[in-house]
């Protein structure tokens, strides 16, 4: 009798699968070697491959072709698999970026100059960051983290750019991303013209990088470090490298080598980039020309120390130092020169107020201060306009906040 057609193709289709494939081939060894031992045949040899009654040869074949497809079909499920991994971070990444406020206006016309740039390949740029993204995926049951969201910058040459930010920010992986530590999981950089997603060995021969733990050897000296890496990018003599990457250089260093290595970069600057991070607002004012704020891998803001005092700090602060029971006369006479002033620290007789600059004049706090000093025991005061930490506080609480919320 006749098998069914079905049954024909199903066993065909096990035939086909490796595991019987090989039971098969041992199988019919076995029956060879059974035949031999009980005199019928002298045992499978490889030149019985081409009896093609066995059918030995066929399904060796079978085997070999098998190996390679499934080789392809292994890769393409692993492929596929990473890219639902993407899909997942994109996806986390939007509902991140839907917490995020309508785009200040700073930072918006950088990213219309870094797209205008590339449009017209135009303009002296020497880095330019374009919608840098960094998605970590998600690890042992943690939700993907966004650490870089759509980072658009363009720096000029001989810039020194300060990335700020409270930690966890981005700031090392947005460095990490330009040195090629690590690929943006969307978006790239050109780092003197070159793109870093496929011309990585060459932005090299331009690039120095600081990171935030040294990489020194104990038993070289100073100049056998600069000998022994310039040997490695090739460089002679005075040649320097064009961009310089730092991440949070000063950190560790006492005051008299941190001051040396801010001198240092203000001479090594004239006509290099510099970009670094840092946590020290003296280090961004005295080295950076511009400045950035990144807050939860999105930048707030961007501009040089004075536009940003001029444009976050728009309050004096105003210090008074009285015995504890004279604190309400003084936040009397504060709220006299401001009824918008704001107390934003108190202890043990020292309070600290917000003065709004548009309704405050100078002259007005020190004659305030003067009739103060009648009534109560006035024992230090000062009054002083809003630093860079103040800005950053500022920039990073309303950020934090707006997500909050
Ligand atoms: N390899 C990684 N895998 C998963 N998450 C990471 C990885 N590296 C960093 N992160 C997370 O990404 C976020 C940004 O980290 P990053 O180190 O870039 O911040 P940072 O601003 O440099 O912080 P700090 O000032 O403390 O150095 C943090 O929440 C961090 O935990």
């Amino acid at each position: 009798m006749e098998m069914p057609r079905i049954a024909r193709v199903w066993i065909s289709a096990m035939e086909s699968f490796p595991g019987f494939a090989l039971y098969r081939v041992f199988y019919e060894f076995s029956l060879k070697a059974r035949d031999a031992k009980v005199g019928h045949s002298p045992g499978m040899k490889w030149q019985d491959l081409n009896d093609r009654t066995t059918g030995m040869k066929e399904l060796l074949i079978i085997m070999v072709v098998e190996w390679f497809i499934l080789l392809v079909v292994s890769y393409c499920i692993d492929k596929k698999s990473s890219l639902f991994r993407v899909k997942t971070s994109s996806s986390e990444m939007n509902s991140i970026r839907a917490f995020d406020p309508v785009e200040k206006a700073d930072v918006a016309q950088e990213r219309v100059i870094v797209e205008q740039f590339l449009d017209q390949r135009n303009g002296s740029y020497s880095v330019i960051c374009d919608d840098m993204k960094k998605v970590y995926p998600g690890k042992d049951g943690n939700p993907a983290k966004a650490a870089v969201q759509g980072l658009s910058l363009a720096l000029s040459r001989g810039e020194c750019f300060g990335m700020l930010g409270p930690n966890g920010a981005g700031k090392s992986s947005f460095i990490k991303m330009l040195i090629g530590l690590t690929k943006p999981s969307s978006g790239t950089a050109y780092v003197e013209g070159l793109n870093i997603l496929s011309d990585m060995s060459r932005v090299y021969t331009s690039m120095g990088v600081c990171p935030q733990h040294d990489l020194l050897w104990e038993t070289l000296t100073g100049r056998e470090h600069l000998l022994f890496y310039g040997r490695l990018k090739n460089l002679k003599g005075d040649a320097l490298s064009q961009v310089v990457f730092m991440d949070e250089p000063s950190t560790g260093l006492d005051p008299a080598s941190r001051k040396q290595l801010w001198d240092v970069l203000r001479r090594a600057k004239m006509n290099r980039t510099l970009i670094l991070t840092t946590h020290s607002m003296k280090e961004a004012e005295r080295l950076c020309d511009r400045l950035g704020i990144l807050v939860d891998g999105s930048l707030q803001c961007i501009g040089n120390t004075r536009e940003l005092k001029a444009r976050y700090g728009e309050f004096y602060v105003f210090t008074a130092t009285t015995p504890s029971s004279d604190e309400q006369e003084v936040e009397r006479s504060v709220l006299q020169l401001s009824a918008n002033a704001n107390k934003t620290y108190h202890t043990a007789g020292t309070q600290k107020f917000e003065l709004p600059k548009n309704e405050v004049k100078i002259a007005d706090v020190f004659k305030a201060v003067e009739d103060l000093k009648n009534k109560v025991d006035v024992q230090a005061w000062g009054l002083v306009d809003t630093t860079l930490e103040d800005v950053f506080i500022k920039v990073a609480r309303g950020a934090v906040e707006l997500n909050v919320r």
